[in-house]
C-alpha cells in the first residue's frame, strides 16, 4: 500500500515543555493523588520539574477561570486540569460536570494549544480511588502523557 503521511506524537518531552496543572482542593484526597501520578508522568517522561507549575483552586466549577488564565498567558506548552466529581443527593453533580467539562473544551479550542481533562466524576469514593492509583490507574498519569503527546503532535502540524 502506498506510504501515508502519519503524524503522530512521540511520548517524550520535547527540550524545555513547561506544563501548567490546575487542580480542585475539593476531594483534595483524591485529588492529591491525581497531582502526583500527573507530576511523575511528566518527569517520567522528560519534563524538567521546574517546567511544571501548579496552582490550586476551591472546587472543579473553578478549574476553567483558572486554566484559561495560564492558557492566556503564553508560557505553557499545555494545560492539564485535575479534579474529583463525586454525585451527592442534588443534580449539583451534573452542573458542575457539565460547565467543567465544556469551560476545559472549549479553552483548549479557543488557545490552540492541548488543555487536558483529568477530571474524575463517578458516583462513589470507590469508583475515583480507584481511578486515582489503584486498580483503574491514575487518570493524573494518563493525562501527563496526553499532553506530551499533543504538544509534540501539534508541533508537526
Ligand atoms: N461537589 C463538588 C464540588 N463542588 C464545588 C464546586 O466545584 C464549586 O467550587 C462551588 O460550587 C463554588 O463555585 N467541587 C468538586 O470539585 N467536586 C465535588 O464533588
Ligand atoms: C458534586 C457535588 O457538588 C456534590 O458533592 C454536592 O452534593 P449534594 O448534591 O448532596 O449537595
Amino acid at each position: 500500500m502506498k506510504e501515508i503521511n502519519l503524524l503522530e506524537g512521540k511520548l517524550v518531552a520535547k527540550e524545555g515543555m513547561k506544563v501548567a496543572i490546575v487542580a480542585s482542593r475539593f476531594n483534595e484526597i483524591i485529588v492529591n493523588k491525581l497531582l502526583g501520578g500527573a507530576v511523575d508522568g511528566l518527569v517520567r517522561h522528560g519534563v524538567q520539574e521546574d517546567n511544571i507549575t501548579a496552582a490550586w483552586v476551591p472546587g472543579a466549577f473553578e478549574i476553567p477561570t483558572v486554566a484559561q488564565k495560564l492558557a492566556m498567558s503564553g508560557k505553557y506548552d499545555a494545560i492539564i486540569c485535575l479534579g474529583t466529581v463525586i454525585r451527592g443527593q442534588t443534580s449539583h453533580y451534573d452542573y458542575v460536570c457539565n460547565e467543567v467539562s465544556k469551560g476545559i473544551a472549549q479553552i483548549s479550542l479557543q488557545q490552540h494549544m492541548p488543555v487536558l481533562f483529568g477530571i474524575v466524576t463517578t458516583e462513589n469514593i470507590e469508583q475515583a480511588i480507584a481511578r486515582a492509583g489503584s486498580k483503574a490507574g491514575n487518570k493524573g498519569y494518563d493525562c501527563a502523557l496526553s499532553a506530551i503527546e499533543m504538544v509534540n503532535l501539534m508541533e508537526q502540524i
